[in-house]
């Protein structure tokens, strides 16, 4: 069992020590939208993969044109999806549309909208053509045996895209763990109730999903009322289904958090409880010998955010061999922090006319003031040996906005 009370970095080292070991598995490619290739992706062609034809109208020899003529006979057409066709007489044209091969013989493309065709003859309406125009010649994009996508990589569609055209019905990608989201907490109701005065709807468990689905990774919602029994009989049922737990709630002082107890009842061992950080202070990790990680987060709203943007991150990435990439931006306001601790401060992202980005810190109302994060774009990292930020000076900056 590591030390309680830990930094930041202490934090990350060790769910580093813990990151996960996901296997790998073949997916369709239709269904691989978000996932991790677990495979370099190879053109097995050159792109293109032979000279092609980019717009509909009539493909000639340069030096014809060049030598003043302007009338073709049209010899022959090439449609997109016929093999190659060739000139026979270099002061003739062919018919080419657009996707077809460049015919042999010809090297230069005419527009329709150039040309003037009539009685299988087609006039070029132009006193200048550029050599070679209008063709994407192969291999030019990228050339064959080129690795396009290195393994790793959270697949969007232009990497789908290239998938298709090097001929990959299935996909190997990381099979991602099986994950579920607890709300904890005696006041919570769910989010179609109207909650009684003393009670708020369980708004957190959404935020963290969705996160996750952007993140490749999929997850059941469930709750845990403040009763020792009922979590320690729910939970343990849970250990034999999921991979990844994620509480949010119940891991503080009070008299009700049972969580960190129940967790080690369960066997659930503890690798740290509490960071030297504002806010997010009482995040509690471990995970067991079947190799079940457990992030139970703060209940304050913006804690479990900044929890899952700083560390939960970190694991997945650390996990799927991705290496996290720091960004800094330029901070615009001061800002001054006297407690030793690091400090995950809200701030929107401004982009200037020198092209630089700069963060302008935004305190809310404390860690549960979550509606400051709509009106904000991410967390300055604030270091913890530092009380006074000047304006200017340059911090790390996690946004939960873009994707970096
Ligand atoms: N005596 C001390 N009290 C507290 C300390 C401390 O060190 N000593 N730490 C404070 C800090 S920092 C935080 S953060 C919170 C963390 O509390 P818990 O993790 O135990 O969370 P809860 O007590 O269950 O709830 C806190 C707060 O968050 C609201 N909440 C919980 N779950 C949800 C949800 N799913 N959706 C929306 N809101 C949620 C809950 O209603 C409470 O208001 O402890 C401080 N106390
Ligand atoms: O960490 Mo608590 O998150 O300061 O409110
Ligand atoms: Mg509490």
């Amino acid at each position: 069992m590591e030390n309680t009370f830990i930094p930041y970095e202490k934090a990350l080292s060790i769910l580093e020590v813990h990151k996960g070991d996901f296997p790998e598995e073949n997916r369709d490619l239709e269904e691989c939208i978000g996932a991790y290739l677990a495979e370099d992706l190879i053109a097995d062609r050159d792109f293109p993969p032979f000279d092609r034809v980019t717009m509909d109208g009539i493909a000639i020899v340069y030096s014809t044109f060049e030598s003043g003529k302007r009338d073709f006979h049209i010899e022959d057409t090439a449609a997109a999806g016929t093999p190659q066709k060739k000139l026979a007489d270099t002061s003739n044209c062919i018919e080419v549309m657009t996707g077809a091969i460049m015919p042999n013989g010809v090297d230069t493309v005419i527009r329709y909208e150039d040309l003037t065709i009539e009685d299988n003859k087609a006039t070029i309406n132009l006193d200048a053509l550029k050599y070679k125009q209008n063709v994407h010649f192969k291999g030019i994009d990228i050339a064959k045996g080129t690795v396009i996508v290195s393994k790793g990589k959270q697949l969007s569609s232009a990497e789908i895209n290239i998938a298709a055209a090097v001929g990959k019905a299935t996909l190997k990608v990381q099979k991602m763990p099986k994950v579920v989201i607890f709300s904890t907490g005696d006041e919570l109701v769910p989010v179609d109730q109207t909650p009684e005065l003393h009670q708020i709807r369980r708004s957190n468990i959404y935020g963290i999903q969705a996160t996750l689905k952007e993140w490749g990774l999929a997850s059941d919602l469930q709750h845990l009322a403040d009763d020792k029994e009922e979590m320690l009989r729910t939970i343990s049922k849970s250990l034999e289904e999921y991979d990844l737990f994620i509480f949010t709630g119940g891991v503080s002082k009070g008299k009700f958090d049972y969580l960190p107890d129940v967790l080690e009842e369960l066997k659930v061992e503890k690798h740290f409880h509490k960071i030297q950080q504002r806010p997010g202070k009482p995040f509690w990790f471990g995970s067991n010998t079947n190799g079940k990680k457990i992030f139970a987060l703060p209940g304050n709203p913006v804690s479990s955010f900044v929890c899952v943007y700083m560390y939960l991150q970190f694991w997945l990435q650390k996990s799927l061999g991705i290496e996290p990439e720091t960004h800094f931006v330029k901070l615009k306001n001061d800002v001054e922090f006297k407690p030793d601790l690091v400090y995950f401060l809200e701030a929107t992202l401004e982009s200037q006319s020198d092209g630089s980005l700069v963060a302008e810190a935004k305190k809310g109302n404390g860690s549960g003031d979550f509606a400051n994060l709509v009106k904000t774009d991410g967390f300055l990292i604030l270091p913890q040996n530092k009380s006074q930020f000047f304006a200017n000076e340059v911090y790390p900056f996690v946004s939960y906005r873009t994707k970096w």
